[in-house]
């Protein structure tokens, strides 16, 4: 008898022509998060993708768990093909379960197996109730539905782990993530993430300003992330001396969008430079000064490429619960300095309008800023 476990994968199936593209890479993605497991073995078959190893079980659930496109994970036992060993499997399953009703699901695709699958529900139900306490059966609304299938060999499983749904990591391009050490923007990277899209990151350094621990926490945003499936590369841009040009050459009340629009600039130029197509960033409607509707229209047009805002309708509170769910918050919150807050104007414009910030940034050669921007580039 050897454990196994059972991939679901939902939305796949509505991909029509790609299907076998995001199984595929499903299947590779699975391969790399377990790729220092010495016996695993990822199989896909009949639709199914079926994961076996003799490592550590519990690990390799946690890991599959943060593998988008992975509706749920369900506990199999692979077995040859005979009743005994289908009950052996079938008790041992559901020792779990005691206290709950179930039902016996059969499905036999082996036509040469000698019992039908009523016969073998029959005898499994049967079997289980005769071996472990508790349980009942209830074939109309069963807490949990046993499984059955006889192919080549038979599997055996029962109840399903929840996984973290989306897509593929890789079946939908790239972008690059304006990823600050805050709450925000580390989720929506998540969110873009789950849609599909790799990332590689950008975080704006303004030394002596920021620490050196500023900067930790934003590696440590990405090596979280990078758990989800991929590894991140983060340009560590150093914007002190364009920072330090905006406060000396623009009016006080525009320094934070500006300051934002460089940032949306120089985000693009690395974007284009490393294969991305699109801009992500954490802001939301409404939080700040900054982002007000008439704030992102003027940061918008700071760029061409696509920007998207995954969060843009969520409330801070539902940021902050996926930002716990996905192990970024506490990082996150860690009292480090950010350069936005550092030089945060008193009475910033809250409707700045293009044509003003615009005339305002003019007042500096930001363009010889952003040719020689100087960078470091850490692989996470
Ligand atoms: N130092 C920085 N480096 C990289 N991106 C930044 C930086 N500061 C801000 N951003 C980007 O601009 C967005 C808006 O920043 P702002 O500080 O207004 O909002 P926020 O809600 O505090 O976001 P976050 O929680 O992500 O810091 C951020 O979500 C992020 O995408």
């Amino acid at each position: 008898m050897q454990d196994v476990l059972l991939i679901k994968y939902g939305e796949l199936a509505l991909k029509g022509d790609n299907r076998s593209f995001f199984e595929n890479k499903l299947v590779k993605n699975i391969k790399s998060a377990l790729k220092d497991f010495k016996e695993v073995k990822v199989e896909k078959t009949h639709g199914r993708i079926y994961v076996e190893c003799d490592g550590d079980i519990e690990e390799v659930i946690e890991r599959l768990k943060k593998i988008f496109g992975i509706v749920g994970i369900t506990r199999a036992k692979k077995i040859g093909l005979n009743l005994e060993e289908i009950y052996e499997a079938a008790i041992e399953l559901m020792r779990e379960y005691q206290g709950k009703t179930f039902k016996v699901e059969t499905k036999r695709s082996n036509k040469s197996f000698p019992y039908d699958s009523m016969e073998v529900s029959r005898r499994v139900g049967a079997a289980v109730l005769k071996n472990v306490k508790g349980l009942k059966v209830d074939v109309h609304n069963p807490d949990v539905l046993l499984n059955v299938e006889i192919r080549e060999m038979a599997f055996v499983y029962a109840g399903v782990i929840e996984g973290a749904k989306g897509l593929p990591l890789g079946t939908n391009g790239k972008a690059t993530v304006l990823l600050s050490g805050g709450i925000d923007s580390p989720v929506a990277a998540w969110m873009m993430m789950k849609r599909g899209v790799e990332i590689n990151a950008v975080y704006f350094h303004s030394p002596p300003y920021t620490s050196e621990r500023a900067k930790d926490k934003v590696v440590d945003l990405c090596k979280v992330l990078s758990q989800y499936g991929q590894s991140i590369k983060l340009h560590v841009v150093y914007f002190t001396d364009l920072q330090l040009e905006i406060y000396e050459k623009c009016p006080a009340k525009f320094t934070t969008i500006i300051m934002r629009r460089m940032m949306m600039k120089i985000a693009e130029k690395i974007a284009k430079n490393t294969g991305s197509m699109a801009l992500i960033t954490g802001e939301s409607l409404g939080q700040v000064a900054s982002q007000t509707i008439e704030s992102l229209y003027v940061t918008n047009a700071s760029v061409s490429m696509p920007v998207f805002r995954p969060l843009i309708g969520m409330d801070k509170t539902e940021i902050i619960e996926l930002a716990q769910k996905i192990g970024t918050f506490e990082i996150s919150i860690r009292p480090y300095e950010d350069c936005c807050t550092i030089f945060v104007p008193k009475h910033p414009a809250t409707k700045p309008t293009l044509e003003k910030v615009v005339e305002a940034e003019e007042k500096m050669d930001y363009q010889k800023y952003i040719d020689n921007i100087e960078m470091e580039i850490i692989d996470v």
